[in-house]
């Protein structure tokens, strides 16, 4: 496999709110989306551009809520209160070659591919066996025709 683009880095809040003041006010973030709630996957998620090339954004920072007292990020918000650091995504052409390629190195990825906050499938790579870092990886939005 080959290292894809570095999509976004996921930052988990117990504020959306506070945190989106925080990149606007402090960081002088330009483009600040429209927060979406995605139940299906227990966040509520806002993007945050950063600086890109050619007219478009660059790593985009991923803000995320818990949603729903099933949500994956209740246990990380209880470890760390103010929030932080959360993962990474990176993107890859091909889900299933990717997911095929992280199981034969022997890495526990976390379910079946599903659909992100981009619109098309992810999945996670447990960060125990990612030089601590939990991984997500996405599938690359296809370009329209
Ligand atoms: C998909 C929508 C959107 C998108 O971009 O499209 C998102 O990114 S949503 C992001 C939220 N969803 C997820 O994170 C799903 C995948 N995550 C999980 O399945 C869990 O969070 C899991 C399994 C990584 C951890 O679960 P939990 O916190 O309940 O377990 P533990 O507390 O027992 O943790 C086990 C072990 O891992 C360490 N840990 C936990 N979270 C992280 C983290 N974010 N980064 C690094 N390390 C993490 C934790 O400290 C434990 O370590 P140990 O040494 O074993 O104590
Ligand atoms: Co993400």
């Amino acid at each position: 496999m080959k290292l894809g683009r570095l999509n976004h880095i996921g930052i988990a809040t117990p504020s959306l709110e506070a945190s989106l003041a925080y990149y606007r006010d402090v960081m002088g973030a330009a483009i600040v989306h429209e927060p979406f709630d995605l139940p299906a996957q227990g966040v509520k998620v806002c993007f945050v551009d950063t600086p890109g090339e050619n007219g478009t954004h660059g790593t985009q920072i991923e803000l995320i809520e818990p949603l729903g007292e099933n949500s994956p990020i209740h246990g990380f918000i209880a470890k760390n209160p103010a929030g932080g650091q959360h993962h990474m995504c990176y993107e890859v052409p091909d889900i299933h070659a990717a997911k095929a390629w992280f199981e034969k190195l022997g890495k526990r990825v976390l379910g079946e591919p599903r659909i992100g906050a981009h619109g098309t499938p992810i999945f996670f790579v447990h960060p125990r066996d990612m030089n601590g870092v939990l991984t997500e990886i996405m599938e690359t939005l296809k370009e329209a025709h």
